[in-house]
């Protein structure tokens, strides 16, 4: 239970109707969660409008209510807040109600189009393995120390992640790194919390449907390193042209790192094979198990972050060297006959694309490239031809097969997918529509040295098929296939 007032620090008001010293029971944004003594802070959003649901949020026992424009009924003994932008004051109040957790942990916020979990998951082994309590907000799942939790988002609404801060605090987590979309800075979802750190990875177009332009996409990430205090590090990767975007109007202290550009940071790659890469950092050696060009990349973010944190160099490289691959993120693994399995969760062509282009740099002629890949149902149906045609043109032989299907029918998702494939490609492909049977097909084809890619579902434990869903893992379904085969 909180003070109504203690709860507004920092949030701008325009009117107030009512006492702002309510005992508060809890927050809510969402008119169906609000129980008795609850405050309702109405959001305008993308499918309606919050301020739509103040009455029923009041009937329900709202004590007071947060909003843009005052409602028309006014009821006694509520209290009625106007604000500029209720995103924001949601994004205050849930700081102050939690007691701003994120100032009593070093927060480490991780943003770009492509590797904020690679980035914000390695980062979260790399402190645990030197011994810290470690906290991880991401994609894939939510972490407390050893305590897993499942996540929603990538950056979980302002509510939650401020609750699950606090919840490290209680635990003693001195690290907590995050992954921060640009949904979630549009939204204010990270507004209001202390970052000791903000890394940029890279940008290409994506989410345009949500941003507008591509130039509205990078200003929203930008802003993420225009809000970072002067305590802060703002890391960038300045081999992508908008890295040196980000750091325009920091106050945060600028830090720089690339593979080809100058850079405060530097990697040289001088190996680059399915056994791991070699790379130079800052002119120390370290090997890492992970493979390909933009893992490179992610090292050497990783690398910059923990020196900036105050880990000490050396400690660093030799946890670097220990680091596995991160959950359906080019994760791998390597048969007794030398058959490399790597399941990735690129669904979209530009992924799909950057990871089949990552694996032809690094095989050679005689082994074949043998991916496995849909689309799901229910989503983007432009997006299957392109797909098809980048799968069929990037590999030796193509299984095609079932994604989500959700509600559509597979056969006829996967007949979108082979429209794209070209003409001289037709011969390496074939279409499995069960999951299961086409990685087995995949791994029967497989000779000794080839390499299999299982591409859309990543670390998803699940496959969502005549809209149920049941238990499915490609990472564990190609290990066991490949285990059968080398006995
Ligand atoms: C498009 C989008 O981002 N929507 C997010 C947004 O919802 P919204 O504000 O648009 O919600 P809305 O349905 O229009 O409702 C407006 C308000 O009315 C309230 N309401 C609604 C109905 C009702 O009966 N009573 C009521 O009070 C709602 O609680 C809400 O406060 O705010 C919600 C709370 O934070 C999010 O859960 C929701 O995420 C939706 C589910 C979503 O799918 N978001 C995706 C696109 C997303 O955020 N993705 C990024 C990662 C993208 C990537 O990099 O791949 C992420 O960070 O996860
Ligand atoms: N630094 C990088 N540059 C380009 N691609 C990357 C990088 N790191 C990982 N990838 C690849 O890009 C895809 C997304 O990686 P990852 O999940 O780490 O990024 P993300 O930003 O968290 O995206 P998402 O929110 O969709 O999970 C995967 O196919 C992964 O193998």
């Amino acid at each position: 239970m909180k003070i109504l007032k203690d709860i507004l620090y920092r949030v701008p008001m325009e009117a107030v109707v009512g006492s702002t010293s309510v005992t508060i029971n809890a927050v809510e944004f969402d008119s169906r969660k609000v129980e008795l003594n609850d405050a309702f802070v109405a959001i305008r959003g993308t499918i309606s409008d919050g301020h739509e649901f103040i009455d029923k949020a009041v009937n329900q026992g709202a004590i007071a209510v947060i909003c843009e424009a005052m409602p028309e009924r006014i009821v006694n003994g509520v209290t009625y807040i106007q604000v500029e932008n209720s995103k924001k004051a949601l994004a205050f109040m849930a700081a102050n109600f939690y007691e701003n957790p994120s100032e009593n942990l070093k927060l480490v916020g991780v943003t770009g189009t492509n590797g904020k979990t690679t980035i914000a998951t390695l980062l979260y082994h790399l402190f645990t393995k030197a011994g810290f309590k470690v906290g991880l907000l991401s994609t894939v799942n939510i972490r407390i120390a050893d305590q897993v939790f499942p996540a929603t988002h990538t950056t979980p609404d302002s509510l939650m992640i401020n609750s699950y801060l606090k919840k490290m605090n209680e635990e003693g987590v001195e690290y907590c790194f995050m992954e921060v979309s640009s949904h979630g800075i549009a939204q204010e979802r990270t507004t209001a919390l202390k970052f000791a750190g903000g890394i940029f990875t890279n940008l290409s177009h994506d989410h345009l449907d949500y941003h507008n332009t591509f130039a509205e996409y990078r200003d929203v990430k930008k802003s993420f390193f225009d809000h970072l205090p002067a305590s802060a590090f703002a890391l960038v990767n300045v081999d992508d042209k908008n890295g040196a975007v980000m750091l325009q109007n920091t106050k945060a202290k600028k830090y720089t790192y690339a593979l080809k550009s100058y850079a405060d940071y530097s990697a040289q790659i001088l190996e680059n094979q399915f056994g791991g890469l070699l790379l130079k950092l800052n002119g120390n050696e370290v090997w890492s198990k992970l493979i390909g060009n933009f893992n490179a990349y992610n090292i050497v973010a990783i690398y910059a972050a923990a020196e900036l944190l105050g880990l000490e160099t050396q400690e660093s490289l030799r946890l670097i060297s220990e680091l596995n691959s991160v959950s359906g993120r080019f994760q791998y693994v390597v048969s007794k006959k030398k058959i490399t399995a790597i399941v990735d969760y690129a669904h979209t062509p530009d992924a799909l694309k950057n990871v089949l282009e990552t694996i032809n740099e690094i095989r050679t002629k005689n082994e074949e490239l043998i991916t496995v890949v849909g689309c799901g149902g229910d989503r983007d149906k432009t997006k299957r031809p392109i797909m098809g045609k980048i799968a069929a043109a990037l590999s030796t032989k193509v299984v095609f097969t079932s994604d989500n299907p959700r509600t559509e029918d597979p056969e006829m998702i996967l007949k979108d997918v082979e429209a794209g494939v070209e003409p001289q490609d037709f011969k390496k492909t074939m279409t499995v529509v069960n999951r299961m049977q086409a990685i087995k097909t995949a791994c029967q084809l497989a000779e000794d040295n080839d390499i299999i890619l299982i591409a859309g579902k990543g670390h998803e434990t699940y496959q969502e098929v005549n809209g149920k869903r049941s238990d499915f893992d490609d990472f564990k379904i190609v290990t066991d296939f490949l285990n059968q085969l080398d006995k």
